[in-house]
């Protein structure tokens, strides 16, 4: 696994023989990864494998030692991933949704919008800035609020609103029901897959979430021992026998996502209205 040879479909991102390091401390050696197109991306892997900093490459802010990342099918420098015209096809929730405190959410979601449209008329924005908010499933009255009157779900949906503002193709989710929880983490993955699928998104989301990467998720990536060991689905993923692997997804909690999941199935299938012949 790792890279796909079989993958003739598009790679909205592509990664190749990444390294990155802090002083002595490497944290990527020879990454490789394949982001398809249209495709929810999870990314899992031990607490400071390098998670962050992949995404932090791939949006370029973080200076790679050595490799190359292409997005949008075209291999670009750090400098090229920071053109304007490049940072306005994604959208990116970082870890905690990082908004600003002494802006309301209304405003907040406006910040894209000022950035990178600054010709465009306030109102205009103001009115995208409630469209999103609706989107993203707050209420219409939360957009004059500040995020410290926001509930813990509530700051995630208006961080997602804000990387929605510019209607992007690309979305990078930092742990985004980190701190959930699991009523409200479902909600957001619901959100997350709708997005999805209305949007024709993709999305690189790194997750420590088993619900999450069995809910929504089509790939999983797995980082250990400093690069992507494995790409693919969950029951392809479970058939190798990478220790850490088989603990993550066959371990209690692995095996509590994939019964829970098995449940909701069950209940579906029961719902679903036989056919009548005859
Ligand atoms: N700016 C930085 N300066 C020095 N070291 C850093 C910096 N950013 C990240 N690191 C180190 O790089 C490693 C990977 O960090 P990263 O945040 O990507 O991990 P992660 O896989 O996202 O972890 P977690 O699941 O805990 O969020 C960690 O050891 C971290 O301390």
């Amino acid at each position: 696994m790792g890279t796909d040879p079989t993958f003739s479909g598009e790679a909205i991102i592509r990664v190749r023989g990444l390294k990155n390091s802090f002083g002595d401390q490497v944290v990527h050696e020879n990454l490789d990864l394949d982001v398809r197109k249209g495709e929810i991306l999870g990314v899992v892997g031990g607490s400071g494998t390098g998670k962050s900093v992949l995404m932090r490459s791939i949006i370029g802010l973080q200076s790679a030692d050595a490799g190359t990342v292409g997005v949008f099918g075209k291999d670009t420098d750090e400098e090229g991933r920071n053109a304007i015209a490049v940072r306005k096809r994604w959208g990116v929730l970082f870890q905690g949704g990082a908004l600003f405190s002494t802006l309301t959410v209304s405003e907040n979601i406006q910040v894209p919008l000022r950035e990178f449209y600054p010709e465009l008329d306030p109102l205009l924005m103001a009115e995208i800035a409630g469209y999103k908010v609706v989107m993203t499933g707050l209420p219409a009255e939360a957009g004059p609020k500040y995020p410290s009157e926001l509930s813990g779900g509530m700051k995630k949906r208006a961080g997602l609103a804000r990387a929605l503002a510019l209607d992007p193709e690309l979305l990078f989710l930092d742990e985004p029901t980190a701190g959930l929880d699991p009523i409200g983490a479902a909600a957001f993955d619901e959100l997350t897959k709708s997005l999805q699928r209305t949007m024709g998104l993709t999305v690189f989301l790194i997750t420590h979430d088993l619900d999450t990467l069995y809910a929504i998720c089509d790939r999983v990536a797995v980082l250990a021992d400093k690069r992507v060991i494995a790409v693919g689905t969950i029951p392809e993923l479970l058939e190798l026998d990478h220790p850490w692997i088989q603990e993550y997804f066959n371990g209690p909690r692995g095996r509590a996502a994939t019964a829970a999941i098995a449940r909701t199935e069950e209940q579906t299938n029961a719902q679903t209205p036989k056919q009548v012949t005859g």
